[in-house]
Parts: C-alpha cells; sequence; structure tokens
C-alpha cells in the first residue's frame, strides 16, 4: 500500500477523472458510501450522531455520509458550518442531493447553538476539512476543533483529522483528536509521524475506485502482512548451518555485556547459522553464560572496552552487525573504521558504532557492500547535527536525503519505523507497541536484521521483515502472557519462535 502527500492524493485523483475518465461526484458517492459502511460498524442505530460539513470535497463526503446513514434509519444531524455560497462543485451537487432526499441541514449562525447539540452527540463525525488544509484553522474552525475535542462524543474523522496535515514539515497545528479516521484511497505521510498520528487514533484505509495505474508511484509505501508472509526466507530441508549465514557481532563492553548477547541470541532465533561475538575477553564470560551457541574471536580491550584493530579475516563472515554494548570509548573508533574500511560483506552498525561513525561519515561512500544504519531518532539527529524536533518535523525527507548522499540503507526507529534505501525507497513498518520502548530491544533488533539480511535476497525485504517480525513478537506477546509494562528484551527473543511460526509458512 502507497503512503502518499496531499499532491501525489490530488494528483491521482486529477488523473483518474481526466485520463481514465472517472466522475468526480461518483468518487466522491463512493467515498462517502465506504466511510459510512465503517461508521455503521462502529455505531448503534440508537446513538445519536451529528456530521460536522466544511466547505471543500472533505464537506462533500459528509453530505453523503450523512444520506446514507439517514437513508438507512440512523440518527443524524448534518451541520453546514460555512455560507452557502462556499460550497461549490462537487460538494454542492451532493449538498442538493442530500436536501432533494427531503433531509434536513443545520446551518452554524452562532457557535454556542452547535455545542449545546455537540453535548448531546453520542457520535460525531468530522467531514470539516480534509487534504486542502492551509495553515492554522480559522473561525469558526478552530473554535468547532476545541469543543469536540472536550466532548464525550466518538470522534470519527473522515480522510483525515480537521487541522491535521497530510505531509510532514508542519508542526504548528490545532488538530481534531479523532478516535478512528477513516482514511480515503490511501494512508497521507501524517499517518506515520509522531506529532500528527496521535490525532487519528485507530484508522482505515477505504477504496473508493481510484484506478491504481493512475496514481504516480509515490517512493513511499507500507509493509504489511502479506508481504512478510510472501518474503520471509523459508528454510530448505537440505540445507546446512553454513546456509544460513555466518554473522559477526561486534560490540560488548565490561560493564554492558548484555547487549551484544541479546543481538546473538537474537540472531541465532531468527535463523542464522552461526554468531560470533567480538567482544572484550572481560565481558565474554558474561556473554557466553547467556548464548552459549555462539563463539567468540579474540578482541583487545582497554579499561573494558574494545580498543585498536580486530585480528579477524572479516572474509570468513556473510555479514556483520557493530555497535551494539559498544561504549563510545576513543580506543574502540578505531574498530568502526576498521570495518568500515576493510569488511567487504553487509555491516549495519546501531548505537555505539553510529557514535563513533559520526567521526568519519565520508568512508560509507566508499564501501562496495551494503552498508545499514540503524539510529534511534536521537542517534539520526546526531549524525545529521541537528535537533530530534527537527528530525521528526521531516523524517521521510531527512532520513532520503541521509540515505541517498552516502550510500546507506537507513532503518530510522520509531513508533512508525522508516526504512530508506540508497536509492531513496522508502517503507514504513508499524507494527508493535509500546512495549518496545525499553533498554535491550534496539539490540534485539540489530539481530534480527543481521540473521534476515543473511538469508535474503534483498536486503530492504529483509530489514522490513526485521522490523516486521520485531513489531509483531511485541504484539503477539503483549495480547498473551505479557502487558506492555512488563515486556523484556529477553521476552522477545523468546517469543520469535511465535512470531516465524505464525508468519513464516
Ligand atoms: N480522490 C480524492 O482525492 C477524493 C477526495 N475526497 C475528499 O476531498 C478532500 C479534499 O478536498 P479539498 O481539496 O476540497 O480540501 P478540503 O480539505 O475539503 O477543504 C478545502 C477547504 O478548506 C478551507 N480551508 C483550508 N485551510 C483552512 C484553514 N486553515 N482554516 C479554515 N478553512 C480552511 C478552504 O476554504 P477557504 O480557504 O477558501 O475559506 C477550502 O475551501 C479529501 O480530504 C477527501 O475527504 C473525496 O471527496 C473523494 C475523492
Ligand atoms: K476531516
Amino acid at each position: 500500500m502507497y503512503i502518499v502527500t496531499a499532491k501525489e492524493m490530488y494528483d491521482w485523483d486529477r488523473k483518474s477523472i481526466e485520463e481514465a475518465g472517472m466522475d468526480g461526484k461518483l468518487l466522491m458517492e463512493n467515498a462517502g458510501r465506504a466511510v459510512a459502511g465503517q461508521v455503521e460498524k462502529q455505531v448503534r442505530s440508537d446513538q445519536y450522531i451529528i456530521v460536522l460539513i466544511g466547505a471543500g470535497n472533505n464537506g462533500g463526503d459528509g453530505f453523503v455520509i450523512a444520506r446514507t446513514l439517514l437513508n438507512k434509519g440512523y440518527a443524524v444531524k448534518a451541520w453546514q458550518l460555512v455560507p452557502d455560497e462556499k460550497i461549490k462543485g462537487d460538494a454542492l451537487a451532493h449538498k442538493q442531493l442530500y436536501l432533494g432526499a427531503g433531509y434536513e441541514l443545520d446551518h452554524l449562525t452562532e457557535v454556542n447553538q452547535l455545542f449545546r447539540e455537540l453535548d448531546q452527540a453520542d457520535v460525531v463525525i468530522d467531514a470539516m476539512l480534509g487534504i486542502g488544509v492551509e495553515g492554522k484553522l480559522k473561525s469558526p474552525f478552530d473554535q468547532v476543533v476545541a469543543y469536540v475535542n472536550q466532548t464525550q462524543a466518538y470522534k470519527i474523522a473522515v480522510d483525515i483529522p480537521t487541522g491535521v496535515p497530510a505531509d510532514e514539515g508542519v508542526t504548528e497545528f490545532d488538530g481534531l483528536q479523532a478516535d478512528y479516521t477513516c482514511i480515503i484511497a490511501a494512508p497521507k505521510m501524517s499517518v506515520f509521524l509522531q506529532h500528527t498520528a496521535p490525532f487519528y487514533g485507530e484508522w482505515e484505509v477505504v477504496e473508493i475506485g481510484l484506478p491504481p495505474l493512475k496514481l504516480n508511484k509515490p517512493s513511499q509505501s507500507l509493509w504489511e502482512r502479506y508481504k512478510a508472509i510472501a518474503s520471509l526466507p523459508k528454510r530448505n530441508p537440505f540445507s546446512h548451518k553454513g546456509t544460513h549465514g555466518k554473522g559477526l557481532l561486534i560490540g560488548g563492553s565490561y560493564l554492558m555485556p548484555g547487549s551484544i548477547a541479546l543481538s546473538a541470541r537474537a540472531a541465532l532465533r531468527s535463523g542464522a547459522g552461526l554468531a560470533t561475538v567480538a567482544s572484550p575477553g572481560s565481558a565474554w564470560p558474561s556473554v557466553s553464560s547467556h548464548i552459549p551457541e555462539a563463539t567468540a574471536v579474540d578482541a583487545k580491550e582497554v579499561n573494558g572496552m574494545l580498543a585498536g584493530r580486530l585480528d579477524v579475516d572479516f572474509s570468513n563472515f556473510d555479514a556483520i552487525a557493530l555497535g551494539m554494548g559498544m561504549g563510545r570509548s576513543n580506543a574502540s573508533q578505531e574498530i568502526v573504521r576498521q570495518v568500515m574500511e576493510e569488511a567487504d560483506v553487509p555491516v549495519l552498525i546501531d548505537a555505539d558504532g553510529l557514535h563513533h561513525l559520526k567521526e568519519f561519515l565520508e568512508v560509507l561512500k566508499n564501501r562496495n557492500r551494503p552498508t545499514i544504519l540503524t539510529p534511534h531518532p536521537g542517534e539520526m539527529a546526531g549524525l545529521l547535527g541537528i535537533t530530534v524536533p527537527e528530525l521528526l518535523a521531516r523524517p521521510f525527507e531527512r532520513g532520503r536525503r541521509f540515505a541517498c548522499s552516502h550510500g546507506v540503507y537507513l532503518v530510522l526507529k520509531g513508533p512508525a519505523t522508516i526504512i530508506t534505501a540508497p536509492d531513496g525507497t522508502q517503507v514504513v513498518e508499524s507494527s508493535g507497541n509500546a512495549g518496545l520502548a525499553k533498554g535491550g530491544s534496539g539490540d534485539v533488533l540489530s539481530g534480527i536484521l543481521l540473521a534476515l539480511v543473511m538469508q535474503s535476497e534483498s536486503i530492504s525485504e529483509a530489514l522490513c521483515n526485521g522490523c516486521f517480525l520485531h513489531g509483531k513478537t511485541a504484539e503477539l506477546l503483549t495480547g498473551e502472557r505479557y502487558s506492555q509494562s512488563d515486556l523484556l528484551a529477553t521476552d522477545l527473543i523468546e517469543g520469535l519462535s511465535q512470531s516465524f511460526r505464525t508468519f513464516s509458512i
């Protein structure tokens, strides 16, 4: 499923009408009917529904929704919030159909009158503004949105909650806080941004008859369950441990032995054939006690942290994961540089490895094999030399620019993880929940990604599937044995079995 910007959505609409001969009024009828169908699943016929209607096509959808629900016997009142002359085109046509059907329309003359009605409503359907919103809300929408937000009614937004921008880059806005948003045709970028996503509540996408071939292929899409099931690696009955990849994991320190142990264990649980750990000797007894299946290579250390160069032939491995629990000692930096310059295999860099890499980002361009960076927003902001809010205002654009200019795969972690390939293609993986917001969860992800990179033809698919497994494991576990509060990174590793049994079929 593609994720669209407002422009991509408008272009799709225009091309469908101009080139495919679709009719704008028919699309609006389809949109309104599709939304009404979703509303019916959530609302009882004895509940009082208010539909709030604005000037543009979002308001036009509102007329269709109100008519469709009234046709079916629901208790609905439609409120037009703008003067009559503002309603034009397809929206006006549907207003006339609504009135022609004999239904009543209330006009906003005095906001307190509407507010008294809103106090009585069980359900409010927000068809005020859609993706055409520009700038901060003007009167009366600012007052109405503020009032609706503090009512007890169940709030359903049509396409996008009023006031919320469709695209990234806008951080100052007042938005309707929806409980549920019925998105038309394709999710907008703001569904996946940290500052806008919470306004949507639960969301679903409805199909309205726009021909997919008339959509100019957007660069962003959503990773979905069916894609994961189709592309997760399958075990060959005639395989041996070498077939599934020998992974080298470099990291850990005397005071942080857990991270690398979690990564190594997650890699083996995710199908890696062999996991070899390069950590300081002082950390190894602790690491091996958590993962006896892993082997070790000798590594020099200073003050319990990796130091100097590693005496390892990197070509003996199929991929490398670097940085977890490594610490930020200057002495460790040389290993990061050595791996970047010498390892002719895919390399994943996480955590403290990213901190070291920041000092010599120019090496990235010289690498012949894939490099994967897996920063959380704080680490990404550090790599870019900007603040976290600056990054989160435009994570798609910033991530794309970085991945393209440095020739790397970028896994920008968050509630919606954005995976960018060196060619700028972006996939959002949005599974998981707040149970993952805990120390060690990123280390587990690095191990899973390492294992899948070694078992997949496509790096992008491996990264999407790794994030999917990580998120879905949290969902499965918190749906049964654990809560989002008590879930540990170690539980995630053990829970991977359940995810593989569910999805790798
Ligand atoms: N295929 C499709 O794509 C389909 C799309 N469909 C639907 O169309 C929607 C997009 O419709 P759209 O373009 O008419 O924009 P939309 O958001 O309804 O309103 C624009 C109006 O808002 C106003 N306005 C703007 N900013 C404002 C502010 N800050 N504060 C206050 N007012 C503000 C501005 O008024 P003005 O500035 O002139 O006063 C303008 O008149 C889309 O979300 C979906 O629901 C479906 O019908 C099916 C097919
Ligand atoms: K809306």
